[in-house]
């Protein structure tokens, strides 16, 4: 077989049939309308079938994902893999959704063969698992929950494993997974092929490669080209005050009501407040919000509602910047700097996916300017600058004004939206882009509707610093602004605050109103679609080549398009699905039904708490969160195993549980243990 596979010249593979594929996949791809490879699946199928390990990166929107589940498929095949044989490929993912995601596509393209898939995210019953876990011949994880189940099932074993996929390695190891990486692969079988993929090449992601990789092939698909973005993108950025930036959006989208739009803000609380006010100044197109404050069942509303309309504009934080596959959206509108050139380009990603086009648009504040397009320029992302046209600017100050004059709910949703936005950039790490005391509040405040601008002690505590006023420090409005401090350093940190924890109490009340009282006609202000030309040269004015890139790109512009699988992605969905998922579980692919049933606790936010662009950050703490409870819990069954033992007998045995567990072990205090007992 080995010897046929090396005669295939990957470069010559035009179509997935011309690959030694087995009948199954092909016939699998065809069916989810999959005909010819894109250049990073062609690489890494080329090499995976000749059992080499890759490491592998390319744009956003380039087909990542088939690019390792065709192998995985094929590994199995070929190792005429039977549902008897147990666990024969691991596929780690950064988050659930994304897990999620990569499940629905394998259950697209693997449903002609006879092997089992489960996914093991957590928030599910653990017990459950175990029993099913080394049964399921894929599975698709994320790194807690494996590593849980790797440490306490005693029945867990991986020996046989042949294929471990790492997705998107370099998130998996800034969410602080590195040690549970390493941990569980010290745990798996050296015998196995490895295809890790990876969006940028960090000194970490180098580690992680040199400890699980042998011998790569390296599949850099983009590493020449003169762009990180995709071809077929046009980007383009403005530069506005602070206080012109919610007309701007509201005269963009009056201009743009045909399109698919999505909305990048700073934080949940800008969101929630501009989407209602939105909705009642009915810009002529339909508005939906989605943010890691809402409830599950919410969230996936409003994917599907936004993946089905033809024309509508989605308000997100980077809960939706990263991996999601939202079909045909033709612009990505960033409302608030990013935190970084990474955060800009996934962003970015969620349009212009597989050879579509699409149009980028990044508003910036003066003083971000210079920081944020020398940042682009360094990731090689061509952006223009374009002016906007004063004449074409609408403004809807007076109408923001007596909305909230007439609700007094309305009017703390735009004072929490103030508050929220200027943590969120005085939380942000690169000051040389972010730099609160440049921001002109009382205009910004007016541009919300407000009369005032709220006050807000913790920037007047950090002026004072900065001016290096002393601070009377003995009043009561100091101590709450010291401990406001407090909590935003512990933020940064990655600490939970009880600040944090109140708010989000709040925000739950919040979007409980939101669910119940805003009329539907509200969401659907597109029916009453107004002129489409209404403010088209609003953008047109003085565009300037920034990056000489009118002058013909190196990389083609593909005009076609193919029809494309839609992601689901939020557990919730795999609960609602399941109905009809149980009806068919003859299907070849199966999932456990039972190990989708629970929905994500409502605290858990994947996106973005507070700041801009920290999702990773919250992430990593629901995760770790999560494995902390874990832990505790068998902390406390194993002491009282050891009273049990103790009264029991006095022998030897119970002296060693005593030294073992003689303080809660944290995960990572548990994880390190466990890498030094395997050095050992
Ligand atoms: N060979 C193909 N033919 C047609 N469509 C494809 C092909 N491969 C992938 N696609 C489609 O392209 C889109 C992007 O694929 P995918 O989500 O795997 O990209 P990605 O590289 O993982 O993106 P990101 O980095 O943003 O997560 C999806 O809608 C997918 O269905």
């Amino acid at each position: 077989m080995l010897i046929i596979l090396l005669q295939i010249n990957p470069k010559e593979a035009v179509k997935f049939s011309d690959f030694p594929l087995s009948k199954k996949t092909v016939k699998g791809l065809l069916e989810a309308q999959y005909r010819q490879p894109t250049e990073i699946q062609r690489q890494t199928i080329g090499f995976a079938l000749q059992e080499k390990d890759v490491l592998g990166a390319a744009k956003t929107g380039s087909g990542k994902t088939l690019a390792f589940l065709i192998p995985v498929l094929e590994c199995l095949y070929r190792h005429q893999w039977t549902a008897m044989d147990g666990l024969g490929a691991l596929i780690i993912s950064p988050t659930r959704e994304l897990a999620y995601q990569t499940f629905e596509v394998l259950r697209k393209v693997g449903k002609n063969h006879e092997f089992s898939a489960g996914l093991v995210i957590g928030g599910k019953d653990l017990k459950e698992e175990s029993l099913k876990i080394h049964r399921t011949n894929i599975v698709i994880c994320t790194p807690g929950r494996l590593l849980q189940h790797m440490d306490e099932n005693s029945t867990f074993h991986a020996s046989d494993l042949r294929m471990l996929v790492l997705d998107e390695a370099d998130r998996i190891l800034d969410m602080g997974f590195a040690d549970t990486l390493n941990a569980i692969i010290e745990n798996l079988p050296k015998t196995r092929q490895t295809l890790l993929f990876s969006a940028t090449q960090t000194k970490s992601v180098k580690d992680l490669a040199r400890l699980s990789l042998k011998d790569p092939e390296y599949v850099w698909v983009h590493e020449k080209a003169k762009f990180s973005t995709p071809a077929t993108l046009e980007q383009s950025y403005v530069v506005c005050e602070l206080h012109q930036k919610v007309d701007m959006l509201f005269s963009f989208l009056r201009s743009h009501v045909q399109k698919k739009i999505i909305v990048f803000f700073a934080c949940c609380k800008e969101v929630q407040y501009l989407f209602r006010v939105f909705c009642r100044l009915r810009p002529g197109i339909s508005v939906l919000a989605l943010h890691g404050k809402q409830p599950q069942l919410k969230r996936v509303d409003v994917y599907n509602d936004f993946v089905r309309k033809k024309a509508a504009v989605l308000f997100a934080t980077d809960i939706a910047a990263r991996g999601l596959d939202f079909p045909a959206v033709n612009w990505v509108l960033q409302f608030d700097c990013p935190e970084d050139a990474n955060t800009y380009i996934h962003r970015v990603g969620r349009t212009a996916r597989y050879k579509e086009g699409g149009e980028a648009l990044l508003i910036l504040l003066p003083s971000e300017e210079q920081g944020m397009i020398s940042q682009l320029q360094e990731k090689k992302v061509p952006i223009n600058k374009i002016q906007v046209n004063p004449d074409k600017l609408v403004s809807v100050q007076q109408k923001l004004e007596a909305f909230l004059a007439q609700e007094k709910e309305q009017k703390e949703r735009a004072q929490r939206c103030f508050v929220s936005y200027l943590r969120s950039i005085y939380l942000m790490k690169n000051k040389d882009v972010f730099d609160v005391f440049q921001l002109q509040l009382p205009e910004y405040a007016t541009s919300l509707g407000l009369a005032v601008a709220p006050r807000v002690r913790f920037l007047d505590k950090a002026q004072q610093q900065r001016l290096g006023e002393a601070p009377e420090s003995s009043t009561a409005p100091d101590r709450e602004a010291d401990q406001e401090l407090e909590s935003f350093k512990a933020q940064l940190r990655g600490d939970r605050t009880s600040m944090q924890l109140e708010e989000e109490e709040e925000d739950v009340d919040e979007e409980e109103e939101e669910n119940g009282e805003l009329p539907r006609s509200l969401l659907h202000s597109a029916e009453e679609q107004e002129d489409e030309d209404l403010d088209l040269d609003l953008l047109t004015v003085k565009r300037r080549d920034v990056f000489n890139i009118d002058d013909g790109q190196d990389e083609k512009v593909f005009s076609h398009t193919l029809s494309r699988g839609v992601h689901l992605f939020l557990m919730i969905m795999a609960h609602s699905k399941c109905s009809c998922l149980r009806g068919c579980c003859v299907q070849t692919v199966q999932e456990w039904p039972q190990l989708q049933r629970t929905v994500m606790p409502e605290d858990e936010d994947e996106g973005d708490g507070e700041t801009s662009g920290i999702n990773v950050e919250a992430a990593k703490e629901r995760l770790c969160r999560e494995d902390r409870e874990f832990d505790k819990k068998e902390y406390s069954r194993k002491i009282k195993e050891k009273h049990r033992v103790r009264s029991d007998t006095s022998d030897a045995t119970s002296t060693t549980s005593h030294h073992a567990f003689s303080e809660p072990p944290s995960f990572c205090a548990d994880t390190q243990r466990r890498q030094s007992s395997v050095q050992h």
